[in-house]
């Protein structure tokens, strides 16, 4: 994988995440080709990684081995109309929400398509990616995947391409939903007269430590909550709190809205 070409439709932030990996694993960024209209993207391109992107696509194109399709949903049909003619032998990965299989078949022509739902903490290596793959795709060709997608993090394969809408609502969104509670700990730590700093210590050594106990230990969450949660204590309070709000309930009901928008963004960006 390491000496063929690579290209990237679409040169923004999950590109540069998957484009940083493939360098740092000793990728030459001379056999990486980029499409992407954005002068400045373009320029952020060849400064971290010393990779030559181009404003359109190029008959270039046809030297790639893999094609990572990385525009917005919105911008899939548009992005590959004029690609269509040179990619049609390599093999397809997508990063984009939604937009499904039979869609990327339809504008490249080529059977051999793997859907991915990364996330941005693929940033630093921390990442976590759902993969789908085409029964067309051989298993050496999902190997060349994973070995994209190695030094980002994680990865998960899933059976059903209808998986991946859940996927895209857990893992691909989650990250903003952890900020989101991220940013009201902040908040709630400066209303109680904790300076900025304090404020972000204390809560981002919350979330990792957490995080890691609950990867490292043979107990469920629930019983690791548990254990926080003494008898007419404070953590009590703040969790009837949060049931009388009716938070998780609210929580649940959001990660489905975003499976439901992963599948309307296929239906309406996809055919
Ligand atoms: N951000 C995230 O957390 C995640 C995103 N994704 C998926 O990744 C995909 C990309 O998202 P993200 O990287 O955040 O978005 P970005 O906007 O950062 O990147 C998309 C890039 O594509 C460029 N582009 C627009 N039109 C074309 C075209 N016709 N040909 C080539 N390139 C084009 C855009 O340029 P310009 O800015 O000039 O329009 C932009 O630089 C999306 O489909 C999204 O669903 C998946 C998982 C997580
Ligand atoms: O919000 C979105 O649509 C994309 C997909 C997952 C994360 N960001």
């Amino acid at each position: 994988m390491s000496t063929s070409s690579i290209a990237f439709i679409g040169g923004g932030n999950m590109a540069s995440a998957l484009i940083g990996g493939l360098v740092q694993a000793g990728q030459s960024p001379q056999s990486l080709i980029v499409v992407e209209p954005s002068e400045a993207q373009r320029e952020r391109l060849a400064q971290q990684f010393g990779v030559r992107a181009d404003a359109e696509a190029t008959p270039r194109l046809a030297e790639a081995r893999l094609v990572v399709w990385a525009v917005k949903p919105q911008s899939f049909r548009e992005a590959a109309a004029p690609c269509a003619a040179h990619v049609q032998r390599a093999l397809q990965l997508s990063v984009m929400a939604g937009i499904r299989c039979d869609a990327i078949v339809a504008a490249t022509g080529s059977q051999r398509v793997v859907r991915s739902m990364p996330n941005t903490p693929a940033l630093i290596g921390l990442g976590v990616a759902g993969l789908y793959a085409r029964p067309q795709v051989s298993d050496e060709e999902r190997r060349d995947v994973e070995r994209v997608f190695a030094p980002t993090g994680r990865t998960v394969w899933v059976r059903d391409e209808a998986d991946l809408d859940a996927v895209t609502a857990l893992s691909g969104s989650g990250p903003a939903y952890v900020f989101y509670f991220i940013e009201a700990m902040i908040e709630a730590a400066q209303e109680m007269g904790l300076d900025a700093q304090q404020a972000r210590e204390l809560t981002l050594g919350t979330f990792a430590g957490a995080t890691e106990l609950a990867r490292r230990s043979p107990e469920p969450p629930q019983v690791l909550r548990e254990r926080v949660t003494s008898k007419g204590g404070t953590t009590y309070a703040a969790l009837t709190s949060m049931e009388q709000d009716g938070l998780k309930a609210a929580f649940v009901r959001a990660i489905r809205a975003a499976q439901r928008r992963a599948k309307e963004l296929g239906d309406e960006f996809g055919r």
